[in-house]
């Protein structure tokens, strides 16, 4: 077995990279919203490596608990000895600790790792209101476990149940009662506010002992708020873990559960009366995409519409019925190159004409602008060699999303592959106005990268009707078609040049079958 020295001298050496770490002891969810679930989706989002003690198991849903199994005393300590005795924690995080013996076999470990953090999210009483942790264990939380711990994260029930019963109705009382808290020994006290009557915003109270510090936000309105504490307290865990002071952890932390609960607000996972929400804001964009599970298919790239922010300009139409009338004729791909357009007006350009592709089935990539793909939620991007690196876009964007390289030589064409690119670009295949300074390669240099690459190449540079057919003449087999500017978007009718081409295209593909 690896010891902690051996591994932390291989990451001395510069070969490796330690990681942030939170271990988080508490119970399991079958319904993947709260608990363990939601911790491991809480670090994962927030980029930190997660461990697990699972101290409970429980049978629940969006309706509530159905069932509680507690886990060994022995076992809880097994799996602590086995988490810390080898890997690198930084911060322990507490949710439900159901026995008062489950608690000291923890309080054992955190004895004999005295450096460790530890956040305590005092989980009493679930959000459907089941009772997690009986009374028998707040003496062992108020004598020993809040005492250690760094930070502690009550909801006003937990307070007032930690606090003997006391009444907390007003900003005022969780004043008091953080400072009550703190006087049992945590270092920080944060007083959740979200369930306060008659507030219009989420005030949550936190106490460093010296001052008091009251953090506001909207409140979001939604019924998806299970495993809302413990996603909090995991983010809290988590940005302490990366290194941040603990009231910058809180606002983080706070920040980032607003956001996924807004996010959040629609979904439906369950028919029960709370639902979870979406920690990695994923789910409502893949059921909206109208593409679910969509695989780049390069025949796509047959004729490929590229439009211009000057041409649109001088014949005075917008991008959305440029994209629109190219679509119409028959492009069957379509990327946003708009050089001039500022970057608010991109977006939101970008978002019409992405409904316009979505409804006919045709994918839009942006132009060089990862950043407005990302915004929009585009299929993907078109980058040249001085654009942002392929390896990069890709590590934003994600495996699923289209990314085009700009090739001109056998080179550039073998690293696209390496790189991760899903097609090359390959021109000026003829001179043109378009791109200044452009280098044109012609045909023998379009073939040369063709043959450097399995991946599908699309030729783009000075390509209209009258000589798009013998472009496609060259027999590169993973030539799959033609990117063109002007002869679409610098004529009168889009509709009308973009059938011309698709006849000269679809006529040389028949010739060639
Ligand atoms: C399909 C396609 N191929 C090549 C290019 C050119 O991209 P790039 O080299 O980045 O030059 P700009 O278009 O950014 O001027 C392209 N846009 N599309
Ligand atoms: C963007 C680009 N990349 C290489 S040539 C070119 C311009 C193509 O425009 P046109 O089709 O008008 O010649
Ligand atoms: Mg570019």
């Amino acid at each position: 077995m690896a010891t902690r020295e051996g591994a932390a001298t291989v990451a001395a050496e510069g070969s490796k990279i330690r990681v942030a770490h939170v271990l988080t002891v508490a119970g399991s969810d079958s319904g993947g919203g709260a608990g363990i679930q939601a911790d491991l989706k809480a670090c994962g989002a927030r980029g930190v490596y997660c461990s697990t003690v699972i101290t409970a198991l429980t049978a629940q849903n969006t309706a509530g608990v159905q069932g509680v199994n507690m886990v060994s005393e022995e076992f809880v300590a097994e799996q602590l000895k086995s988490v810390l005795s080898d890997m690198h924690v930084d911060v322990v995080k507490t949710g439900m600790l159901p026995s008062v013996g489950i608690v000291k076999v923890l309080l054992h470990s955190l004895n004999e790792f005295p450096h460790l953090a530890l956040v305590v999210d005092p989980v009493m009483v679930s959000t459907s209101g089941d009772v997690l942790a009986g009374p028998s264990i707040l003496e062992v939380f108020r004598e020993e476990l809040l005492p250690r711990a760094d930070i502690v994260t009550p909801n006003l029930r937990e307070a007032s149940t930690l606090l003997g019963g006391k009444q907390i109705e007003t900003v005022a009382d969780m004043h008091e009662a953080a400072k009550l808290l703190h006087d049992m020994g945590p270092r920080n006290v944060l007083v959740k506010g979200g369930d306060l009557p008659g507030s219009f915003d989420a005030v949550d109270v936190f106490f460093d002992g010296e001052e008091f510090y009251e953090l506001r936000s909207a409140r979001v309105r939604t019924h998806n708020t299970h495993g809302t504490g413990c996603t909090l307290a995991s983010c809290i865990a988590a940005e302490l873990a990366k290194g941040s002071p603990t009231l910058s952890a809180v606002k983080v932390a706070k920040r980032f559960v607003e956001t996924a609960l807004d996010y959040s607000k629609e979904i439906v996972v369950g028919d029960g009366p709370q639902g979870p929400f979406d920690h990695f804001l994923m789910l409502k964009r893949e059921m909206q995409g109208s593409r679910k599970h969509w695989i780049f298919e390069p025949s796509r790239l047959f004729l490929y519409a590229v439009t211009d922010s000057v041409m649109n300009k001088n014949w005075d139409r917008s991008i959305t019925d440029a994209v629109k009338a190219a679509i119409e004729g028959g492009a069957t791909i379509v990327q946003l190159r708009e050089k001039e357009a500022e970057t608010g007006y991109f977006i939101e350009a970008a978002k019409s004409c992405l409904e316009v592709c979505r409804s006919h089935g045709v994918s839009l990539l942006i132009n060089d602008r990862v950043d407005v793909a990302l915004a929009c939620d585009a299929d993907g991007v078109h980058v040249g060699q001085s654009d942002m690196p392929v390896r990069v876009a890709r590590a934003l964007l994600g495996p699923d999303k289209i990314i085009g390289v700009s090739c001109k030589t056998p080179e550039q064409a073998h690293r696209a592959w390496t790189d991760g690119a899903d097609y090359i670009g390959c021109g000026g295949v003829y001179p043109t106005n378009t791109k200044a300074n452009n280098k044109t390669i012609g045909l023998d240099g379009l073939k040369a990268v063709c043959l450097a690459s399995k991946l599908p190449v699309v030729a783009i540079g000075g390509i209209g009707p009258s000589n798009a057919g013998a472009v496609m003449e060259i027999g590169a087999p993973n030539l799959k078609g033609v990117a063109v500017v002007s002869a679409l978007f610098d004529r009168e009718c889009i509709v009308e040049e973009a059938r011309k081409l698709r006849a000269t295209l679809d006529k040389g593909k028949t010739s060639n079958s």
